[in-house]
């Protein structure tokens, strides 16, 4: 049972599910593919304790587990803005379904919200406890609004149900194998790059952003699974980028030629983020590990490969 809980424990939790106590892990995975790839998942299809199924957690699951990571939800702004009504779904309809699932068999479920929660943040770099500066009508509220509710959903089962509740609010996450159509900063300025196109800097450019690479944010993942902390906790990397800087480090690394163009902007962009990341190191020992310059070349690497462009010699 989680031993820290900002707001009380009414209950004790349900069983814990006795498959904890299971010699070996086995993993379901439960995508709709709406942004994810199967291709992703090749080298575990046909593992024997691996499995694969295709299913929208707006719909009910049945399966017996003892860990739930809900990760579901588009996270890329072109993405979640394209079909709104089904974000907020995924959010709400989608959360309680997974909590409804960690209720009947005894799991422990962790939630990854977003700094999104954070809104158009007046507080600066954000704390767990700032309670953030969300438009609720606004087009991006799909998303914040959505994952809001989802922690309060989370909460709510927590101390009405005694639910095992773990809580990550992620900041903005890149590295390899990601969507290259996936419309967020990183992805996009590499492939532009490679491609030899502009890289398009939405105006200002001023705005700031703080990048984690990929390995580092399943590091945290898996440390707050396995604590004790309910959490919210930011798990983000505290390098703070201006988008122009951002593209000219991808300039310099992969091709100083290519042109930057400013491109218009939606009015609802955040003008800061910078997560206050205390809290995952003192309660998790984590800090991430690679900076944006290691992790840039890895996820080139990776891109050139499947945009088939070679290394210049
Ligand atoms: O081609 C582009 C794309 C984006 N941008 C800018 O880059 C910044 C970052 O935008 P992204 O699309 O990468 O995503 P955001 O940082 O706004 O949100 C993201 O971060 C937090 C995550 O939890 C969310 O999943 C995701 O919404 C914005 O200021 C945007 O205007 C560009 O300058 N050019």
């Amino acid at each position: 049972m989680a031993k820290e809980s900002s707001n009380g424990l009414s209950k004790p939790p349900p069983m814990p599910s006795p498959l904890r106590n299971s010699k070996f892990f086995q993993v379901i995975v439960a995508d709709n593919f709406f942004t994810g790839s199967k291709d992703n998942l090749r080298k575990w299809i046909g593992h024997p304790r691996f499995e694969l199924i295709r299913h929208d957690v707006t719909e009910p699951l049945l399966v017996e587990v003892d860990q739930i990571y809900h990760l579901a939800c588009p996270a890329s702004p072109i993405f979640y803005k394209y079909n709104p009504v089904k974000t907020i779904k995924t959010n709400v309809i989608g959360t309680l379904n997974m909590l409804g699932l960690a209720k009947r068999v005894g799991a422990r479920i962790l939630l990854t919200s977003t700094s999104e929660v954070y809104g158009d943040p007046l507080e600066h770099p954000q704390k767990e406890e700032y309670w953030g500066n969300v438009n609720p009508i606004g087009v991006r509220s799909c998303y914040d609004e959505g994952k809001r509710v989802a922690e309060t959903l989370m909460f709510d089962y927590h101390r009405q149900h005694g639910i095992e509740i773990r809580i990550a609010r992620i900041f903005n996450t890149y590295g390899p194998r990601m969507n290259i159509d996936d419309g967020r900063v990183v992805s996009n300025f590499i492939a532009q790059a490679l491609r030899g196109e502009s890289l398009t800097v939405q105006a200002p450019g001023t705005q700031t952003r703080s990048f984690c690479y990929v390995s580092d944010m399943v590091d945290g993942l898996i440390r707050l699974m396995g604590g004790d902390n309910t959490g919210p906790i930011n798990l983000g990397n505290p390098g703070e980028f201006t988008m122009m800087e951002l593209a000219e480090t991808v300039k310099e690394l992969i091709d100083p030629k290519v042109p930057v163009k400013i491109v218009e902007n939606t009015p609802d962009d955040p003008r800061q983020r910078k997560p206050d990341i205390t809290k995952a190191k003192e309660l998790l020992g984590w800090e991430p590990k690679i900076t944006l310059r290691q992790g840039l070349p890895l996820m080139e690497e990776d891109f050139r490969q499947r945009l088939g462009v070679p290394k210049k010699a």
